[in-house]
């Protein structure tokens, strides 16, 4: 039996495609109806056929819908949201695909105030967007997270768990606030020290030249993959995560200034430590088989 029949997808980019690619591989008989703000992208999705249907207003794709998913911008969540809302059916769920979550819940919940809302984060991606990048296995045993809030039904959160699961997902459960401190320290500080780190050796190219591309070794290389993420999507993760990015940009700051330090005054052994330190934590995630959920994103599909 299908979690879901009728699926609308609003935001046809990496992950509104990869979700539409996922249904009809896992999926069979789930009618997709797409919908995207830019007209491009919805004359592209047309060639590329992963959308029964495409729709030219937010409103007309979720008339049918008993899912509909939010794969746009953290920042666009309340525009999409007020957009649907005269055309939302009363027995719909509404998720969303948000990088971070407390905020989102926060205008969802405000503008669509009668509607069953179960969001939800697949931690998986890649640094590409728009609707060529997506595939079908991007979600295959990567976690996602549902953010239920307090008053969800259980049967809601049990079918938008079996729609997740059916993509290939696996699946954790866990407050929005709890969400947004954890993914803070696992996923929005990495991609913010890449945009720095990048930062600051193109400004230096102007002294070296293209000394920074010629000798850019594993390290910086993989800093320079994750700093071509979409620009927009992650302005909207910084200025949506506000509290916790700060928090632990506070923590980050004051443990490089340790380090920098035990560099000035020539402390090798406190070094020496936190390097064997971070050494075992890799180790751990290897043990535990997650090697791949790390800072691979998608690189295999490349
Ligand atoms: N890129 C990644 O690796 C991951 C992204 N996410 C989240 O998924 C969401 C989508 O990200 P991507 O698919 O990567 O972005 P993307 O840039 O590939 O696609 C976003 C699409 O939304 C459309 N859009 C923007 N505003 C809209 C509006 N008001 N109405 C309708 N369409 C609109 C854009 O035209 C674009 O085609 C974001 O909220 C992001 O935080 C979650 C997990 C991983
Ligand atoms: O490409 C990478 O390294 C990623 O980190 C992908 C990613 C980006 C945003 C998310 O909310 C989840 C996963």
């Amino acid at each position: 039996m299908l979690p879901f029949s009728n699926i609308a997808i609003i935001g046809l980019g990496l992950i509104g495609s990869s979700i539409a690619h996922s249904v009809r591989a896992s999926m069979a008989g789930a009618r997709i109806t797409g919908f995207d703000a830019d007209p491009t992208v919805r004359a592209r999705v047309i060639e590329l056929g992963f959308c029964d249907d495409v729709s030219d207003s937010a409103g007309a794709a979720v008339t049918d819908a008993d899912l509909v998913m939010l794969c746009v911008p953290v920042g666009a969540m309340a525009a999409i949201a007020a957009e649907i809302a005269d055309d939302l059916p009363a027995d719909a769920i509404v998720s969303d695909v948000g990088s971070s979550k407390g905020s989102v819940m926060e205008v969802l919940s405000k503008t669509l105030p009668s509607a069953r809302i179960i969001p939800a984060h697949p931690v998986a991606g890649t640094e590409h967007s728009g609707p060529d990048a997506g595939f079908a296995t991007l979600f295959h045993d990567r976690w996602c997270i549902l953010t239920p809030p307090d008053d969800a039904l259980e049967g809601d959160v049990e079918q938008v768990k079996a729609f997740w699961e059916k993509m290939g997902a696996n699946i954790e459960i866990m407050d929005a606030k709890h969400h947004d401190l954890v993914l803070a320290v696992t996923s929005h500080l990495p991609h913010l020290i890449a945009y720095t780190i990048v930062g600051t050796a193109s400004d230096l190219e102007d002294v070296t030249r293209s000394e920074v591309i010629k000798y850019s070794a594993g390290g910086f290389r993989d800093f320079t993959r994750i700093a071509a993420s979409d620009p927009t999507m992650w302005r909207d993760v910084f200025m949506s995560n506000k509290d916790a990015v700060l928090e632990m940009l506070q923590r980050f700051s004051e443990d490089l200034t340790a380090l920098q330090r035990a560099i000035r005054w020539d402390k090798g052994d406190e070094l020496f430590d936190l390097f064997t330190k971070t050494r075992a934590i890799r180790r751990r995630i290897i043990e535990e088989g997650q090697d791949d959920a790390a800072p691979d994103f998608g690189r295999s599909h490349e």
